[in-house]
């Protein structure tokens, strides 16, 4: 069973009106301080005592009976799951005539009996709370011993039902009072790890118009029949058998998404700040289930993603097909993997899964296609006579290259920014970033359209007139008072390239599809925006179409490619002083007339 939106609901939306429980218990540790009726802070707690307190004469009156006659006074003293075994005897009170075989029992509520059995160290701890509750169930019907031959398959599968329905009831701040078993409106929500609805508790005195309790709201969820059951029952039957005493404490849904007309509502069984791994086992250790939400089949399949790109990767290290790669990588990344999810109830669907620019798996992709770009640039030169026709497909490749690496280092700058560590890191890459950008400045393409090397000394000498990152080139190494002053140092040379980017950011990427998806290779905004299921439909191949168009090679543009490559140089260099003082061997020398040399 699983419930589902009768109507389309916005966010921040009760879903059901405030829901009394069936069967409760407070946890042993809140029973001298806490109402055992309503869960309300007693006014003068007790020392701890095996009877229930009350917080007032209603509560008393409403609650003595069915504690005494449920026999949980005769439960041992301080017993594992008491709080479970307490609520279990409680409900037995209420469903008088029950099979024990029955997967549900006439309330509607799954006992997962056979599932939760199926668990040796669970079975354990089943059969014997199922024993302590017949035990105490028997003596107090006036019979002495529980004998080997009684069965207790009753109590099982009452307790299995607790165990599997109920949840913890906790106060304002946060504690868990106890546990409470709800009616199928409540009790039929499966769990999702990344859930579109929660609940809280209304825990009051009884007729205390209590806070968070609305009681205009209605019941605004339906059951629907998963596949698994379809054909073996019927929802509006177990309605009608579910009652509870008409008082305790409430439980009240709340939408925490938008939620469609018909979509499954789920609330979360479990911490969601926990990863994958652990809230799998918290799962399957408590219920005995696998949890296959989109979010767990997320990091499925980011696991399948970050296999796929190491083994390429791993392939082109020892067979040495950097088309291949290439064509891999980029299509990995344009298109994602289309993964197999199987959902609770709802069969099989599939997800699309890609990269986002910042994980580490994407960025060790652009690593690779930066440098693999480099080797078929220099093979072309390599393997073909110096025709026109190869020193532009060279050419194009040294581009992508340099484009991949300024998009590393972008990605890296942000995530430099949320954690400072990662500086070595941050400085490599502007400095290879810087690296290829001026190497793409003195690429013979130029040369061969007419525009010289030497043209780019008029600019050796250029001044930043935004950020002082070129001013402080001048000197061999900056001063600690310059290092100290990193953060705006950072901020005003990202401004300044950020500035440039647009001037070369569309030459840079001409031709290569999936960089082509990259707005800015700096300012990520445009990620918010983007609709990440849209199809690209292709990636770069040996005959993919790079436009020579000649208006593209301009000086214009060749002194931005420059420009933005001299500020990644200087930018990289000040991460690697700072990182690892001026006179190591892991700081670049600053030798600006390198890149002039005719
Ligand atoms: C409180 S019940 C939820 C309603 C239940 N589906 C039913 O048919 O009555 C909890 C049980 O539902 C099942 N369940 C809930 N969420 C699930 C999920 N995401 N995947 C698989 N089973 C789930 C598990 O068997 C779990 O022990």
């Amino acid at each position: 069973m699983e419930m589902r939106g009768e109507e389309n609901i916005e966010i921040g939306e009760d879903i059901t009106p405030p829901l009394l429980p069936l069967s409760f218990s407070l946890h042993d540790s809140f029973r001298s301080s806490h109402c055992s009726s309503c869960f309300s802070p007693l006014s003068s707690p007790s020392h701890p005592s095996h009877a229930p307190l009350y917080c007032s004469a209603a509560c008393s009156s409403s609650h003595s009976a069915i504690a005494s006659s449920s026999s949980e006074s005769l439960l041992p003293p301080s017993s594992p799951l008491s709080s479970e075994l307490r609520t279990a005897l409680r409900l037995l009170l209420s469903l008088p005539s029950l099979c024990p075989h029955l997967r549900r029992f006439n309330n509607g509520l799954l006992t997962n009996h056979h599932k939760l059995s199926s668990s040796p160290e669970f079975a354990t701890q089943i059969r014997q709370g199922a024993i302590a509750m017949a035990a105490a169930r028997k003596s107090r019907n006036g019979d002495c011993v529980l004998d080997q031959s009684d069965s207790v398959l009753l109590e099982e599968a009452v307790l299995c039902l607790v165990l599997t329905n109920a949840v913890e009831v906790q106060d304002e701040a946060g504690r868990s009072l106890g546990i409470a078993v709800y009616d199928p409106n409540f009790s039929w929500i499966n769990h999702s790890c990344s859930p579109n609805a929660g609940y809280r508790f209304s825990v009051s005195p009884p007729n205390d118009t209590s806070f968070g309790e609305d009681s205009s709201s209605t019941l605004r969820i339906v059951p629907s029949i998963s596949e698994d059951e379809s054909g073996v029952c019927s929802c509006s039957d177990y309605m009608e058998g579910a009652k509870g005493y008409g008082y305790g404490p409430k439980i009240i849904v709340r939408s925490i998404k938008r939620i469609k007309k018909g979509e499954e509502v789920c609330v979360s069984y479990t911490d969601l700040l926990q990863p994958k791994a652990m809230r799998q086992s918290d799962l399957w250790f408590k219920y005995q289930f696998t949890c296959s939400c989109r979010r767990c089949a997320m990091d499925e399949a980011n696991k399948k993603l970050s296999d796929y790109v190491d083994k390429t990767i791993n392939e082109f290290l020892s067979v040495g097909d950097p088309e291949s790669c290439c064509m891999k990588l980029e299509s990995v990344l344009s298109l994602g993997l289309q993964i197999e999810q199987i959902e609770h109830g709802d069969g099989k669907s599939h997800l699309n899964v890609k990269f986002h620019p910042f994980h580490h798996v994407a960025l060790s992709a652009y690593t690779t296609l930066s440098s693999v770009y480099r080797i078929r640039s220099s093979d072309v030169l390599a393997l073909h006579s110096r025709t026109d026709e190869s020193l532009f497909k060279a050419f194009d490749m040294s581009r992508i290259s340099a484009a991949y690496s300024l998009l590393l280092a972008g990605a890296s700058h942000h995530l430099f920014c949320l954690e400072s560590s990662l500086l070595a890191s941050a400085a490599n890459f502007w400095k290879q970033a810087g690296d290829s950008l001026l190497s793409l400045a003195r690429n013979r393409v130029w040369n061969s359209l007419g525009f010289l090397v030497s043209d780019l000394s008029t600019v050796v000498k250029y001044k930043c007139s935004k950020c002082s990152l070129l001013d402080i080139s001048a000197a061999e190494f900056f001063s600690q008072a310059e290092r100290a002053n990193v953060e705006n140092i950072s901020s005003d040379f990202l401004a300044c390239v950020s500035n440039m980017a647009p001037m070369i950011w569309r030459f840079l990427i001409n031709g290569c599809h999936y960089l082509e998806t990259i707005e800015d290779p700096f300012d990520f905004q445009w990620l918010a925006l983007l609709n990440r299921d849209e199809e690209h439909d292709g990636f770069v191949n040996e005959s993919s179409s790079f436009e020579h168009r000649a208006e593209l090679y301009t000086n214009e543009r060749r002194i931005h490619i420059y420009k933005v490559g001299i500020h990644c140089l200087m930018y990289g260099v000040i991460l690697a002083q700072i990182c690892y003082g001026q006179n190591s061997h892991f700081t670049p020398i600053l030798n600006l007339g390198e890149y002039f040399v005719n």
